[in-house]
């Protein structure tokens, strides 16, 4: 993993400094290289683990599995949003965990916690680190210590039910070995976010995460069957019928709870069928407005694509751009379709009819192909333009929709005012690209100069969407999750009432609150 970019720093593409100065001249902006520091310029404050505790973890996990070495808690002090990048890089690592903790399976987790609960030592779970909320910064919340909890030894296929197409799968799987595993199977989960190279299956519940699949194969949420949860007071195990109306669904009180309520060891999916057929399409509309009318008009029938998102005029521009291609006129969608031949045959079918009806224009399945292919390599994209002095981040929201076009001019608006000024303008681009019957996601992309302040810079643009998108009646999240960056807009997400049922849950799960202070759950008034 590294600790200053998405993934291995070799695979960040060259920018040609053509398409730089092209950059430059649309951000309005001088551009300044940001180079990382090098690694023995980053600034860690000591470990504060004394010989009794690091004597006690050791108990647990054994020696060889507490770690207090500067270079692996440098890679535990935050997650892979852009700021999180841009402190890294600056050499700033300030929180840093204690000590990072890798235990084995649900009995050292829990005896664990047991022993942070009696120590008041701050946990923070740990899964692939992918968090862009501030979900994995380690902070201490008054607590005297704080280890990050890394889950990469829960990395087994527990389990595989094929005749009830299920699976249960270790908490610390990460994406593509889970693919791996249950393709020996046949079977598919079919949970593809962009983060799916390191994120993993424990990270995913906890912050029901929604991959681009979603229309096919539905948000991780609605794939679990089953949860086992460590906490400091033991272990609660949610689900496991495909259905049931005893009370509450405990489980989706744990789903989504990032940490703060317990430690998900095990998850139970249900699974599918790996397709046999692929079949890609896009389409082009004269704009937003009704390209994204196109996509309710499926998300309300039944003739669904398995994958379907449409992209805004300035991300269609963009993205032919970037790939070399002539954009065209308007925006581009792009759906993809998994299944058994026939069927998928027949879904293309339906769904051709229905965009042309919407007025799109077929333009085949190359734009599609495009996409898949570089699909994951954004983000290393963005490691490319954070050196090159430029800004690239995202955020998210959901709407009904009915107020989803309001909400998307509210947010672009915000977020090219916040950004307008000494330092150049901003190119702000969106998609939808997961449906509902009821309403669907928008999905923003920001690049701006960094400027000599850049977290600062973000901070403000990010504040000021967050704003627009409480006062636009957005979700403040539709799939990142909470964390730490998007708490102080819970309390107007959920109402007072709701913040005193999840902290009530908490003190009865974690009575000395010590699993992931200062995430998800708004303080009381
Ligand atoms: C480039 C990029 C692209 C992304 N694309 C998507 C996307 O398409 N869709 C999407 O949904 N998200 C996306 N994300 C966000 C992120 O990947 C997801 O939130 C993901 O689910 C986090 O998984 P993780 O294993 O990395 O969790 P982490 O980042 O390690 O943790 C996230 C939160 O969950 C808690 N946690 C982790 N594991 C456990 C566990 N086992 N038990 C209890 N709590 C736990 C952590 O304490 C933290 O609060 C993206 C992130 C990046 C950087």
């Amino acid at each position: 993993m590294s600790w200053f970019a998405w993934g291995d720093p070799a695979r960040a593409p060259e920018l040609d400094p053509g398409l730089r100065d092209l950059v430059a001249q649309v951000l309005r902006a001088r551009l300044q290289d940001m180079p990382p520091v090098p690694e023995e310029l980053v600034e860690l404050p000591p470990s504060r683990l004394g010989p009794r505790l690091r004597e006690l973890f050791a108990g647990v996990v054994g020696p060889g599995h507490v770690s207090t070495e500067d270079p692996v808690r440098l890679r535990h002090c935050g997650g892979k949003s852009t700021p999180d990048l841009l402190l890294r890089r600056a050499g700033r690592a300030d929180p840093a965990p204690d000590a990072v903790l890798y235990p084995a399976d649900h009995g050292e987790v829990e005896r664990l916690l047991a022993v942070c609960s009696e120590e008041r030592v701050a946990v923070v779970p740990f899964g692939g680190g992918t968090s862009v909320v501030g979900g994995v910064t380690p902070l201490r919340g008054g607590f005297h210590a704080v280890v990050s909890l890394d889950l990469r030894r829960l990395d087994r296929l527990v389990s595989v039910d094929p005749l009830s197409s299920t699976a249960v799968l270790g908490a610390g799987v990460r994406g593509p070995h889970a693919e791996a595993m249950l393709a020996e199977h046949g079977l598919t989960l079919g949970h593809l976010p962009q983060s799916h190279e390191y994120a993993t299956i424990g990270g995913y519940a906890a912050t029901r995460s929604s991959g681009q699949a979603s229309s096919g194969y539905g948000r991780f949420e609605d794939m679990v069957v089953s949860l086992r949860v460590a906490t400091p007071r033991g272990t609660l195990e949610a689900g496991g019928p495909p259905a049931s109306a005893a009370g509450p669904d405990l489980q989706r009180l744990l789903l989504g709870s990032e940490g703060t309520l317990g430690v998900i060891t095990e998850v139970g999916v249900r699974v599918r069928r790996a397709p046999e057929r692929v079949l890609d399409e896009a389409w082009s509309f004269p704009d937003f407005a009704s390209g994204a009318d196109a996509l309710r008009v499926l998300a309300q029938s039944d003739a669904r694509p398995t994958m379907a998102r449409v992209l805004d005029e300035s991300e269609t521009f963009v993205g032919a751009a970037m790939g070399g291609r002539e954009a065209v006129p308007g925006c581009q969608a792009v759906l993809g379709f998994e299944g058994a031949p026939a069927e998928v045959e027949a879904r293309a079918a339906a769904v051709r009819e229905a965009m042309a009806e919407a007025g799109g224009t077929p333009l085949g399945p190359e734009p599609v192909a495009h996409w898949r292919e570089n699909r994951f390599s954004s983000p290393y994209l963005r490691d490319t333009l954070l050196s090159a002095g430029i800004l690239a981040e995202t955020l998210e929201t959901a709407a009904s929709w009915t107020g989803l076009l309001p909400l998307y001019t509210a947010v672009s608006e915000a977020l090219t005012g916040a950004l307008e000024g000494d330092e150049g303008g901003a190119v702000v681009m969106c998609h939808v690209s997961h449906t509902y019957p009821t309403g669907a996601s928008l999905y923003f992309t920001v690049a701006t100069a960094a400027g000599p302040d850049p977290v600062a810079r973000w901070g403000r643009a990010k504040r000021a969407a967050s704003d627009a998108i409480v006062a636009n009646g957005g979700t403040i999240t539709h799939h990142h999750a909470v964390g730490s960056d998007h708490r102080p807009w819970m309390a107007a997400e959920i109402g007072p009432l709701g913040g005193d049922v999840l902290r009530a849950v908490k003190a009865a799960l974690d009575p000395e609150g010590v699993l992931n202070p200062g995430k998800l759950i708004p303080d009381a008034d």
